[in-house]
């Protein structure tokens, strides 16, 4: 389903308790840095929202979201950090440039999921406009900050089950 379609801030609170004693880390790349802190600003609050206590967010920058990649890699093998969240924004340029750095990231943290065995979440927006973006970022869309935070939850409360 298009994000036009729903809300990226619409959840179920069913079953998000387990987070409680969980600690987050938050990759955030500072290109596109008013659309990036608003994704932060959504996914912090959101983990408060469910428990999560404020002294286990811990926030780190990188340059761009092709570093989110090997900044969520240094994140997720601190045996300290229960899950990562990757927040970056990739806008369409004149050039391929937008499809190289895609694919890495995308590519780049799937694979750190499966090294670390641990949630690492993919909180990229690959619009082609600043517009598609804003409105994705605690715009008309919701804030793609909000679903990475309860993604992160609810893998974890997954993980819980196995
Ligand atoms: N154009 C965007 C970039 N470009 C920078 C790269 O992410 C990277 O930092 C550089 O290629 C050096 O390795 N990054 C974004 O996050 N968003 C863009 O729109
Ligand atoms: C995604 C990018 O790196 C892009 O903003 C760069 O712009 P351009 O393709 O015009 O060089």
């Amino acid at each position: 389903m298009a994000t036009s379609l729903k809300s990226l801030s619409d959840y179920s609170s069913k079953n998000l308790q387990g987070a409680k004693d969980k600690v987050f880390a938050i990759v955030v790349s500072e290109w596109n840095d008013t659309v990036t802190e608003a994704l932060y600003e959504g996914a912090y609050e959101t983990l408060l929202q469910n428990g999560v206590k404020k002294e286990n967010i811990v926030k780190r920058y990188v340059p761009g979201s092709y570093e989110l990649t090997l900044g969520a890699q240094w994140m997720a093998e601190r045996d300290d950090i229960d899950a990562v969240i990757c927040l970056g924004c990739v806008i369409q340029g004149e050039t391929r440039h937008f499809d190289f750095i895609c694919d890495a990231v995308a590519n780049g943290i799937t694979n750190v999921n499966l090294k670390y065995n641990k949630p690492v979440i993919f909180g990229v927006l690959t619009p082609d406009t600043m517009k598609q973006a804003l409105d994705r970022a605690g715009g008309k869309h919701g804030n793609k900050g909000d679903e990475a935070a309860i993604t992160a939850v609810k893998m974890l409360g997954l993980k819980e089950t196995l």
